[in-house]
């Protein structure tokens, strides 16, 4: 499998071989009595992009996230990782780095004694822990016992962890969980820094401005389904809104006639028509416009940003 660099990572609607997918995921359930907490969900992440997983509480992300990790087994459906099956995850976990929830550690060992055990145990070479601490900008607290650690600093350590192996995919659980608007903008630039290595990120955050920036890749789920699976400019092109103002009100109204029949919502603000569409639309608008006499339009676009998307995308709004 070759990872996608700054040159190969996929474009938008580019095809994508099943070969090249880090994570395909085929109609995966799980069900816990009665509650279907993933039900029948299909995604594929491609290999060398930053993932963003998202949906609101409850939508199935962390289970979903136990059935790739191979700590639980799916009630239906099938998916691979890394082109392994999730039955045999013995096959890909050791090419891969997980942190989920609140991860584990010896309170009472320092974080550095903490990654060495682990490095021990996994039979990765010692000088990993030297390279991870400094990579997640622990190096100066490595000694200190992780008792005495802070959420953020825990939450390093994790990431930390997560990479030991030097994993092809990474697939990490609200990594940004407890760190300070720096140790965000830290974090942000070490999974840019691991994606250009290669590396493929699975990442579930709540913090949709902060996806918005880092995500190449976007699934979204919803009560256990994918409401959406694909490139993030997708979405945010394809979520956008046309701003357009007209010379008089007999052109406006023209234009807001066309965007209704189209099935696009229209409101007016400030004397202008606000069309909630696509913004590759605009070519057409402007087309259908001139047609029918309205010659005199300007139309600015305006890409939504990942938090209206998302909210559209909840609603079943208009696409
Ligand atoms: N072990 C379990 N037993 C019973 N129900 C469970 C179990 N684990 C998860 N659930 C339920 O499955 C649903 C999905 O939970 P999950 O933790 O996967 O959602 P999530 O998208 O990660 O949510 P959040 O954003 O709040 O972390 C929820 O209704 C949850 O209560």
């Amino acid at each position: 499998m070759i990872p996608h660099t700054e040159a190969t990572r996929p474009e938008p609607g580019a095809h994508i071989s099943e070969d090249s997918l880090a994570i395909n995921v085929q109609g995966l359930s799980k069900h816990f009595g009665a509650r279907k907490a993933v039900d029948g969900l299909t995604f594929s992440v491609p290999c060398g992009v930053i993932a963003g997983f998202i949906g609101p509480n409850g939508a199935g992300k962390t289970t979903t996230i136990r059935m790739l990790l191979g700590l639980i087994r799916p009630t239906e459906g099938t998916a691979t990782v890394l082109g392994k099956g999730i039955s045999h995850p013995h096959m890909y976990l050791p090419h891969i780095g997980g942190l989920i929830e609140s991860p584990a550690f010896y309170p009472t060992l320092s974080g550095r004694k903490n990654l060495e055990v682990l490095a021990h145990l996994g039979g990765h070479p010692l000088q990993r822990v030297k390279q991870v601490l400094e990579f997640v900008g622990l190096n100066d607290r490595g000694k200190d016992l992780v008792r005495s650690y802070s959420l953020g600093m825990k939450q390093r350590l994790g990431v930390a962890m997560a990479l030991l192996p030097d994993p092809e995919l990474l697939i990490l659980d609200e990594p940004a969980n407890g760190l300070d608007p720096l140790g965000i903008i830290q974090l942000r630039d070490q999974l840019r820094t691991l994606r250009d290595q290669g590396k493929t990120i699975l990442l579930s955050s709540h913090l949709l401005g902060e996806l918005e920036q880092v995500s190449d890749w976007l699934v979204m789920l919803n009560q256990g389904k994918a409401v959406f699976s694909g490139p993030a400019r997708t979405l945010v092109e394809h979520r956008g809104a046309l701003i357009v103002e007209a010379a008089d009100t007999i052109q406006r109204d023209l234009v807001a006639r066309i965007a209704t029949e189209e099935g696009y919502s229209v409101t007016q603000q400030d004397g202008s028509l606000h069309i909630t569409c696509p913004v590759d639309w605009a070519t057409e608008l402007k087309k259908r416009a001139k047609e029918t006499g309205a010659t005199n339009i300007t139309v600015h676009v305006r890409e939504a940003s990942l938090e209206e998307s998302f909210l559209a995308m909840l609603k079943g709004a208009h696409q």
